[in-house]
């Protein structure tokens, strides 16, 4: 039920990268051929959530867009667990209201601040390509709410785009996942132009920050549980 095909970068660029209208209007398609293995992601992701998912508990997912995700775990849950997606674009929203009365999924969407909420207590966090997004000074902050708002062993499942701090190996990956992108049918002017919109706007971390600041966070363990070329999926317990 997606709407269109992305073509937001075939023209030029005037300003930095948005969760606007016209990204939320081909976002699910945009997700899908720029996140290599995005439809894996998300199944290790429902998997590892429904795991930690107790009858009656609280799963949040944090930057959850048109509600794909959500949409998928409700599909196989058998608890009477309440579902909640958390984002601050309209346009996402109004896309993630939609699916949801499409689907008849009993998830509940609200238009919310990830930095802000005021979250009960949880037994699963998730938050798939967005703590990215979070200006670097807040993301450890941000991380501290999400374990003090866990239940103990409660767990946090993050998929992060990843930087390599080998010079050598970070062009590679790019050159890599450049390469998948292309295979997307993006052109390698799409791809530079959406490169400079997103300068500033997302900011990757390697593997190991990821890690640390899980740590930092008050997660006793952290782990990668998925992972190609620049694109990492990450457990943190309590
Ligand atoms: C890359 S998308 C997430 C994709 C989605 N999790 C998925 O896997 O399909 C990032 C989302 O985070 C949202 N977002 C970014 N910063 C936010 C914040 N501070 N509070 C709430 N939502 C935020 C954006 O509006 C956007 O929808
Ligand atoms: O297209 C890119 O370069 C990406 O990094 C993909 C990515 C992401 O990782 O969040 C960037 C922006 C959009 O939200 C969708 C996907």
């Amino acid at each position: 039920m997606n709407d269109k095909n992305d073509k937001v970068f075939t023209k030029p660029i005037k300003k930095q990268f948005e969760f606007d209208e016209e990204v939320a209007a081909v976002f699910d398609d945009m997700l899908e051929r720029s996140v290599p293995f995005y439809k894996e992601s998300q199944k290790i992701t429902k998997f590892f959530a429904l795991k930690n998912l107790r009858e009656d508990g609280y799963l949040y997912d944090l930057g959850c867009s048109t509600a794909s995700l959500l949409i998928e775990i409700h599909r196989d849950l058998h608890a009477k667990a309440t579902l909640i997606g958390l984002d601050n674009s309209k346009a996402m929203l109004a896309r993630a209201t939609r699916k949801i009365e499409a689907f008849g999924a009993d998830v509940d969407v609200q238009e919310a601040d990830i930095l802000q909420y005021d979250y009960k207590e949880a037994d699963v966090f998730i938050s798939n390509y967005t703590l990215q997004f979070v200006r670097p000074l807040v993301r450890e902050e941000l991380l501290k709410k999400i374990a003090a708002s866990l239940r103990e062993e409660g767990v946090f499942i993050f998929s992060e785009k990843v930087i390599s701090h080998h010079s050598k190996l970070n062009k590679d990956l790019i050159e890599c996942y450049y390469d998948f992108k292309k295979e997307q049918g993006y052109s390698e002017y799409e791809i530079m132009q959406k490169r400079e919109a997103l300068e500033n706007v997302l900011v990757p971390y390697s593997e190991e920050e990821n890690m640390t600041m899980a740590k930092n966070a008050g997660f006793s363990h952290c782990e990668v549980i998925f992972r190609w070329a620049n694109f990492a999926t990450f457990i943190a317990i309590k």
